[in-house]
């Protein structure tokens, strides 16, 4: 689908999306920079997740991608063809593409599961309106719904009927802002499974943004990480998270402990850069005469989050047997791996 912009040459060989040194800021009573320089390339039938601490620049990349927000730099390419902003087309948001926003304000609350979803679709033809409309509900597991009221349901049913709404109409990429914000655990496992499911079958692409990386690791493809508007790590969540470049991305990933050059030769580590260790990295062993202490326990259900120091040095580390080691104990320890930060000093 070609949503395009007057005099615009479409470019050859890019990602499905791509972002080429794409800057925004917002003058408030300072100028505030949202995304600074941004160049990224994001590709099709996959799911990419922007993840990032608060206020990152993480919703300012989505709406720039979908065309809500107009770059003051640079540019957002889709299938080569520019991404129109919002001065340039009468109703915002790439044809192509469908957002759901946190709040799913886009809903009409007093009508039911199934007029909130074929409203998308036109009246010309009445079988395939149903048809699809039908489909999109089961696809969502939300058919039994269908005559319900949007104001009787759940935060996770409405999720899911804001997800059919969007998708009814087939569009080429989805856009979500933090879609799994309210809902818990299980609810969000079974959600992404099914998104999987759409995107395996059908070659969606998906783009979403998450401040929690744990909500996201299993489920996408690609992670973007972006640190006061600025994309400073880019790859696979297993690659990222195994092989963290710089201290920021180790820590929003793993919760890692992040030693400098000084601190990592007390634990007999030669680097000429700051290291990264998980916290399930550090191996504990109960020694009466050692150096570490355990400082503090936190209770996390199957585990145990301990924090363990010697002097002013403090690592977190993990326990899979609760109690195993009580406040106060002496450990010794050691480390299975540590990844130097190519990225850091
Ligand atoms: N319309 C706006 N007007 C003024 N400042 C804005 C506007 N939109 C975003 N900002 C500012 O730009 C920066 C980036 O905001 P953005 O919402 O993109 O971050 P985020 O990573 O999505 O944050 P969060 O996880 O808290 O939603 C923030 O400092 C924010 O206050």
């Amino acid at each position: 689908m070609v949503c395009s912009v007057p005099n615009d040459i479409q470019r050859e060989g890019l990602p499905l999306i791509h972002g080429r040194d794409v800057s925004r800021s917002f003058q408030g009573k300072e100028v505030i920079a949202a995304v600074r320089g941004l160049s990224f390339g994001i590709d099709e039938g996959r799911i990419t997740a922007i993840i990032g601490e608060s206020g990152s620049g993480k919703s300012t990349m989505l709406k720039l991608i979908y065309g809500l927000l107009g770059p003051d730099d640079g540019e957002v390419r889709y299938r080569g063809w520019r991404v129109p902003n919002p001065r340039e087309k009468l109703i915002p948001g790439h044809d192509a593409m469908r957002m759901v926003s946190q709040g799913f304000d886009d809903l009409n609350t007093y009508a039911n599961v199934w007029d909130n979803v074929a409203s998308q679709l036109p009246n010309t033809d009445l079988e395939a309106k149903f048809h699809h409309t039908a489909r999109i509900l089961d696809r969502l597991r939300i058919a039994h719904l269908k005559t319900q009221r949007i104001a009787d349901l759940s935060g996770g049913e409405k999720q899911r009927v804001a997800i059919a709404r969007a998708l009814v109409n087939e569009p080429e990429v989805l856009l979500m802002d933090e879609p799994f914000n309210q809902v818990d655990a299980s609810f969000r496992e079974t959600l992404q499974a099914d998104i999987r499911h759409i995107v395996a079958d059908t070659g969606l692409t998906v783009v979403l943004v998450s401040h929690d990386p744990a909500e996201v690791l299993s489920m996408a493809d690609e992670l973007m990480v972006l640190k006061s508007g600025k994309l400073v790590a880019m790859g696979k969540p297993e690659e990222l998270y195994n092989r963290p470049p710089n201290a920021y991305t180790a820590r929003l990933l793993a919760k890692s402990n992040i030693l400098n050059v000084e601190e990592a030769s007390l634990l007999g580590i030669k680097s000429n850069r700051a290291v990264a260790i998980h916290p399930e990295w550090v191996v504990l062993r109960i020694q009466p005469d050692a150096a570490f202490e355990v400082l503090a326990i936190r209770f996390k259900g199957f585990y145990e989050e301990l924090s363990v120091g010697s002097g002013s040095f403090q690592l977190n580390a993990i326990n899979t047997i609760p109690g195993q080691y009580p406040i106060g104990c002496k450990v010794d320890v050691t480390l299975s791996t540590y990844e130097v930060l190519p990225g850091e000093g």
